[in-house]
């Protein structure tokens, strides 16, 4: 799927988050969205979730508007997407191959398909050991895992990861970034992140600043050591 950004703003109440984005993401895109706290990575992927509608201008998915899509119709394509969020959203009574298994399930993936996959994926990321484990017993870093594994277990055409790497050790995040570079297989992977991962060298980098794209091209190290006032 290609996802595109066309003046996009959007507002929370009156404040401005993301202002006039152009960006265009096709089948295949493996950028990392980068800014300071607040800059408005968050707000950007969900936007292109189409999970925040615009204020104004448009995303559109394959050419089509997403504002003018109807709920069940936005659902159906949503099917595409995966998230790795902020705050691992693990149900707590459920074991991690259960929180893996039970959204392909929902999606009526055959039931030994959805075990064959689960299995797979808990493998990848390293937590086959802890498939039997509740989420309480888990630490950050395998929490974290766990809901990659939730996310592309369901084999997205699109992966979007909003900071996979926060709180994890030097270790851990390394095999995420590999478990995301190996899995995301020749889909979509936009990861944001406050800094460049060393571990993720992705060939596009999308720069925020305060709601504004101010870089959307190859890796641009220099950005991180400009004070954000010098990219206005
Ligand atoms: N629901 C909301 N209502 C009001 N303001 C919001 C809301 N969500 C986000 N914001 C504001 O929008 C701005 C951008 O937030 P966003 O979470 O997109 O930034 P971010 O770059 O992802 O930050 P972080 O790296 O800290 O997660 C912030 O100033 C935030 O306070």
């Amino acid at each position: 799927m290609e996802l595109r950004a066309e003046s996009l703003s959007l507002q929370h109440g009156p404040r401005t988050v993301l202002e006039s984005i152009d960006a265009r993401f096709p089948p295949g895109t493996r950028a990392l969205l980068l800014g300071r706290s607040g800059s408005g990575k968050t707000t950007l992927l969900k936007a292109l979730a189409g999970l925040l509608l615009p204020s104004r201008g448009r995303i559109t998915w394959d050419g089509q508007d997403v504002a003018k899509l109807t709920a069940p119709e936005r659902r159906k394509q949503q099917a595409a997407f995966g998230f790795v969020f902020q705050t691992d959203a693990l149900f707590d009574s459920l074991t991690v191959r259960q929180n893996v298994m039970q959204p392909l399930l929902r999606r009526h993936v055959p039931e030994p398909e959805a075990r064959e996959r689960t299995e797979a994926v808990l493998k990848s990321v390293g937590l086959t050991d802890a498939a039997d484990t509740l989420p309480e017993r888990l630490s950050g870093g395998m929490k974290k895992r766990a809901g990659l594994a939730r996310a592309l277990a369901a084999k997205p055409a699109v992966l979007l990861a909003d900071d996979p790497f926060a709180g994890l050790d030097p270790g851990t995040a390394r095999q995420v970034a590999r478990v995301l570079l190996d899995v995301a297989g020749t889909g979509t992977l936009l990861v944001a992140a406050p800094e460049a991962p060393l571990d993720l060298p992705l060939p596009r980098w999308l720069y925020l600043r305060a709601g504004r794209l101010v870089h959307d091209g190859a890796p641009a190290p220099e950005l991180e050591r400009t004070p954000d006032e010098a990219l206005a």
